[in-house]
């Protein structure tokens, strides 16, 4: 027999908000489906895992038999255990060939299993807490935004890999990703909740046309609440008018009925809207993102046969790369290649050794962006960093074009900030003022699909120049004008 998570008029909302988040939710999910949840930033994605987790009050009923596990689940790091001790802290008679068996299949060698889990990378302790997961038989993984540090061929393998499991939810924005292996979608929209079988381009096809209608039935509805309005006023200037006008006991009698009237259809037309607010307001909209570039007025970086040194062996194998103003510069590569090494030395964070020549000239005003998404940012210490109120302004300015509303940040203190929200926080600080050079490494972690578009149209109609990292394949194609794969020295 098939088990299924069964949502009854759940509604929740978090106590600092003015709306809930979810409302008379109705859903039924089948415990074999690998369900792909998506939606923009802050919609809700990790609230709705949580609430099957039964981490929140939230009001109506969740009835499910599953045993969910949750990705990321990172070990505390103080413990200092091996890759293998952390997959067999929940299943400790887990027998290691069955281990090694998975670890296969995301491609990762045997020996990883003794080394300890603090000195892996990024995308190797990915793999591993995707594989303890799937380790014992009787879960159902919520996978909260796996791709974060994986590269190109890591999200394909973990594609895969998934894509040979079944009954799974995963949050992601990378539509590429989740191609892969979905085969239904459940999408929080601004006012709805959309489940569909199908992949994400399924869902986007149904939503593009139920976007148009809406936008049809929109311009219908707006237009009747004009009428509506008009008829009202109408009604209103009737009635006073007859009111002033007439002095005997029938005359004022119906001019109290008429301005009777015209309250009873201002009502039904609030009442019109208020029945028809979801419809009029579920169509995203997104405003247009500024930037405010200078082009640098020389070259940049001047690199030949040049590499970075570890322990006196070349990181990667010998580069040359020339760049000069208005070039976006990608740099790829596996993961653990040194792409953020490279990063880190042209802006002379890291005194590194190096071979071969090299040039570097940064200009004066520099945008920077790191690929460590901070947790729990310290927003009174941030505020208190602006030089001046006019500095304060244009941070908000660009988190609202960011789709952070200013009520948002009225306190932000006292809210936990979805991880898409607190990179938007970020960018927009590194948007800030007039820059010469964009050095952004991996911008596009944890942004939904419509900022990315924003920020390549914003990319495109400004021109800056850029030096940049990114595993967004849609990203990097559209706004680089020069890009160099980093290959390991020792293959
Ligand atoms: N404990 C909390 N108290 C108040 N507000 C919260 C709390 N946790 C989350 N929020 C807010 O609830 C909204 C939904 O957050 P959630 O993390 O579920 O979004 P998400 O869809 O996963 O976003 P993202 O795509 O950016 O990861 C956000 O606006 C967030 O700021």
């Amino acid at each position: 027999m098939t088990r299924n998570i069964l949502m009854k008029n759940m509604t929740f909302k978090y106590l600092s908000m003015l709306k809930p988040i979810f409302k008379n939710v109705e859903l039924n999910i089948n415990e074999n489906w690998k369900l792909g949840l998506v939606g923009r930033n802050g919609r809700g994605k990790t609230t709705f895992l949580k609430i099957l987790l039964n981490e929140l009050d939230y009001k109506g009923t969740v009835q499910s038999t599953l045993d969910f596990k949750y990705f990321p689940s990172y070990p505390d790091s103080q413990h200092d255990l091996t890759a293998l001790e952390v997959l067999q802290r929940n299943e400790p008679n887990i027998e290691v060939w069955k281990i090694e068996r998975e670890l296969t299949y995301m491609e990762l060698s045997p020996d990883t299993l003794y080394k300890k889990f603090n000195v892996l990378s990024g995308g190797e302790q990915t793999k591993l807490l995707l594989i303890e997961l799937f380790l014992s038989e009787n879960s159902f993984p919520l996978i909260d935004e796996p791709t974060n540090n994986l590269d190109l061929l890591g999200r394909q393998i973990v594609g895969q890999y998934l894509n040979n499991k079944k009954g799974f939810i995963v949050v992601s924005h990378d539509e590429y990703f989740l191609n892969q292996f979905v085969n239904h979608i459940l999408a929080i929209n601004k006012e709805s909740l959309d489940l569909i079988k199908g992949n994400v381009d399924t869902w986007k096809t149904e939503k593009l046309n139920a976007d148009l209608l809406m936008q049809e039935e929109n311009s219908k509805l707006k237009g009747e609440i004009k009428r509506l309005n008009d008829v009202s006023r109408q009604v209103k200037t009737w009635g006073l008018k007859r009111e002033n006008s007439t002095k005997d006991a029938s005359g004022r009698r119906l001019a109290a009925k008429q301005m009777k009237r015209a309250k009873a259809i201002k009502k039904r037309t609030e009442d019109f809207i208020e029945e028809k607010r979801g419809l009029i307001n579920n169509i995203e909209d997104i405003t247009e993102l500024k930037m405010n570039v200078e082009q640098p007025r020389k070259q940049i970086l001047f690199l030949r046969n040049f590499s970075i040194l570890r322990d006196g062996i070349p990181l990667f194998e010998p580069i040359n790369v020339d760049i000069y103003p208005s070039e976006r510069f990608f740099i790829e590569g596996k993961n653990g290649v040194g792409k953020s090494t490279l990063i880190n030395f042209i802006l002379g964070s890291e005194q590194l050794e190096t071979i071969g020549d090299y040039e570097i000239t940064l200009p004066k005003n520099l945008s920077t962006l790191s690929q460590k998404n901070q947790e729990n940012i310290d927003f009174s210490a941030l505020m208190k960093n602006f030089s001046c109120k006019e500095d304060k302004e244009e941070f908000l300015h660009l988190l609202h074009q960011l789709g952070i509303k200013r009520n948002h940040f009225s306190d932000p203190s006292s809210k936990v900030w979805s991880s898409g929200e607190q990179k938007k926080v970020f960018l927009a600080n590194a948007l800030l003022g007039k820059n010469e050079l964009f050095i952004w490494d991996e911008v596009t972690n944890s942004l939904d699909i419509m900022i990315i578009n924003q920020l390549i149209n914003a990319i495109k109609n400004y021109n800056p120049t850029m030096i940049s990292v990114d595993h967004n394949d849609y990203f990097v194609n559209s706004i680089a004008t020069k890009k160099i794969e980093l290959t390991t020295f020792f293959k």
